[in-house]
């Protein structure tokens, strides 16, 4: 007879799970599931049941990593809310199971770990993309992930220390210049947008440094160095004409193949990176989307003295943004960061993450009972 499974909360699992203790594996499972070992690693594509009366969605992510002796399971719902509506957008639920004997042993709170976790993710891309000199961090939306994103980022990236070349004097008998070296500390600027800017001063009322509020996604991005775009867009609000040359950008919303936050030109000229091929294929309308734009050049036959006829031919048709390689290609030295071009990392979530943070959240819980 199987024990009952362990039940876990919110408020508990948000208080197990920290990004130290996230990062590493993260960093590690994704490295391995881009080596496509499915002796080692089962991911599907997520399955997703639309709920059009309600606008909202309903995805299973299931995942076995069998190294690690985890079979997990979580089941999300998110939804396109009203502004302002008290209900959260994204919700789930995490499920362990014993790999060998099939019963559940763990049921817990995935908003938390959804919340973490993509944060934890994007935080990796930047930390891999990201200029070397980032000052300027810009978060357009202000939800869940608006601040998990800036939680982590601000952790990890709130100082860059750069160091300053003083010359010193040039020395007669050995013909070279000296330099004084200083450690200098500058403190990382962060801007928050928000489609209304009550929304964006809640978010930054709430917070303890300070930020700069935004009144437009063109104020809040022009010469940022990383842009987190974490809305519930349909359409682009991030235009490739205000990117800073050589910024990156963690996008994590736009979840749905007819749905976007990047418009053409920043998906094109960008360098793009993904969580998975297969779900990037499957469901990122940033990517799928960016393809379809066709000009067509129009004349009248009559110009030419014949029938009064319009005919089109096709002026320009371009090709979808190519994918240059999952985050995990790069985890595992398969692909280079090309940290010196203007970044894209697509983040969309994979069961593998949810399973690496549901188990770490057991363990955690585990020692303490
Ligand atoms: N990549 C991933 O792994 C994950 C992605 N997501 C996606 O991230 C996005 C944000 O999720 P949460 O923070 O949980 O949602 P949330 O509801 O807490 O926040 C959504 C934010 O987007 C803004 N927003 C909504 N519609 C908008 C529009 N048309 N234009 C501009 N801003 C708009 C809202 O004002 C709010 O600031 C959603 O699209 C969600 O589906 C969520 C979980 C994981
Ligand atoms: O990975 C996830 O979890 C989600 N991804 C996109 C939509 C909401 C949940």
């Amino acid at each position: 007879m199987s024990e009952s499974p362990v039940l876990l909360n919110k408020h508990e699992v948000e208080r197990l799970l920290t990004y130290d203790d996230l990062i590493p594996r993260l960093e590690s499972v994704m490295g391995k599931f881009s080596k496509r070992d499915s002796s080692e690693i089962i991911q599907p594509v997520r399955s997703v049941v639309p709920i059009q009366q309600h606008s909202g969605f309903l995805g299973v992510m299931p995942a076995y990593l069998a190294n690690e002796g985890i079979l997990c399971t979580k089941i999300v719902t998110f939804y396109q809310r009203a502004e302002g509506s008290s209900l959260p957008s994204t919700q789930a639920t995490v499920l362990l199971f014993h790999p060998e004997h099939g019963h559940v042993t763990a049921i817990m709170d995935g908003e938390a770990i959804t919340a973490k976790r993509t944060a934890a993710v994007s935080a990796i891309s930047a930390k891999l993309f990201k200029p070397a000199l980032s000052e300027v961090l810009c978060i357009l939306g202000s939800g869940q992930q608006a601040r998990s994103h800036y939680d982590v980022f601000t952790k990890l990236f709130k100082f860059k220390e750069v160091t300053s070349m003083k010359t010193g004097n040039t020395s007669k008998s050995f013909k070279t210049c000296f330099c004084v070296c200083d450690p200098v500390l500058y403190t990382l600027q962060v801007r928050v947008w928000s489609r209304r800017k009550e929304m964006a001063q809640r978010f930054v009322n709430d917070l303890q440094d300070p930020v700069t509020v935004c009144s437009s996604v063109k104020e809040a991005v022009i010469g940022a160095d990383v842009i987190v775009t974490a809305t519930g867009a349909s359409q682009p609000i991030l235009f490739g004409e205000w990117v800073k040359p050589g910024a990156h950008i963690a996008a994590v919303g736009a979840c749905r193949p007819d749905w976007r936050e990047l418009d053409d030109v920043l998906m094109r000229e960008a360098v793009v990176y993904v969580d998975s091929r297969e779900g990037a294929t499957a469901e990122s309308g940033d990517i799928i989307l960016s393809g379809v734009c066709i000009t067509f050049h129009q004349y009248n036959i009559a110009d030419l003295g014949h029938h009064r006829h319009t005919y089109s031919t096709p002026k320009s048709l371009f090709s979808q943004a190519e994918v240059f390689a999952e985050l995990g290609e790069v985890l595992n030295g398969s692909f280079p960061a090309r940290r010196e071009k203007t970044t894209v990392f697509k983040s969309l979530g994979m069961g593998i993450q949810d399973a690496v943070s549901a188990k770490l959240v057991l363990e955690k819980w585990n020692s303490e009972h």
